[in-house]
């Protein structure tokens, strides 16, 4: 079994972004393709959770949710990576986060310890569930709560035992998510 797998989630609807977030511009490259590059630097594979429509590069892994809970969210972009590839612990990552830095991702993966079943980001206060490593032995939890139509991160969180890594202000650019083009244009102009 593999050590740490990586999770891209890129299967969301941008319905703020009002086209495909997943395939947005930074510097020269895809959103996906940055988000792919700082995950795979960590870990022996990453697989990406893409719905149908979404093409990716042919090197890379990818499958769409499982049919039961296609489209539920981020938690159905976990499971169905969890049940695809199996792994001792996961690095998840959203594919909104173009700025993300690979330190953020050692950091988080250096806080794996035997008493907690996931590793979180947090930032200025702010609880960040996509930037994460989580232990494999969450995924009949987060099937549970797929089944209950529980589908917020931060409802799973409240049943993990979690280690939450505080991340300074100059860490800030790096947390920036893109939902909507305002935010776009505003933050690739910085
Ligand atoms: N595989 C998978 N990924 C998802 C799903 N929903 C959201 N994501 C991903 O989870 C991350 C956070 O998504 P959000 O920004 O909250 O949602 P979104 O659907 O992409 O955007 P909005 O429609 O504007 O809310 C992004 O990387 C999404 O691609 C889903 O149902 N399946």
């Amino acid at each position: 079994m593999q050590q740490i797998a990586g999770i891209l989630l890129m299967g969301g609807k941008s319905s703020r972004f009002n086209k495909d977030k997943a395939y947005a511009i930074y510097d020269g490259k895809y959103f996906y393709e940055h988000i792919f590059e700082v995950i795979s630097s960590h870990v022996e594979s990453t697989i990406v959770v893409a719905h149908d429509k979404q093409k990716v590069d042919d090197h890379v892994q990818v499958i769409s949710d499982v049919a039961r809970f296609q489209g539920q969210g981020p938690l159905a972009g976990i499971y169905s990576a969890m049940i695809a590839k199996e792994a001792e612990w996961y690095v998840v990552l959203p594919v909104d986060m173009p700025f993300i830095d690979s330190s953020i991702i050692k950091t988080l993966i250096a806080h794996r310890m035997k008493e907690v079943n996931g590793v979180v980001a947090r930032i200025r206060d702010k609880i960040q569930p996509l930037v994460a490593v989580y232990h494999r032995s969450i995924c009949d939890v987060i099937h549970k709560h797929l089944i209950a139509e529980k589908r917020s991160m931060h409802s799973l969180l409240d049943v993990l035992r979690v280690e939450y890594v505080d991340f300074t202000d100059d860490d800030a650019h790096a947390f920036r998510n893109i939902n909507t083009q305002e935010e776009y244009e505003l933050y690739m102009k910085e």
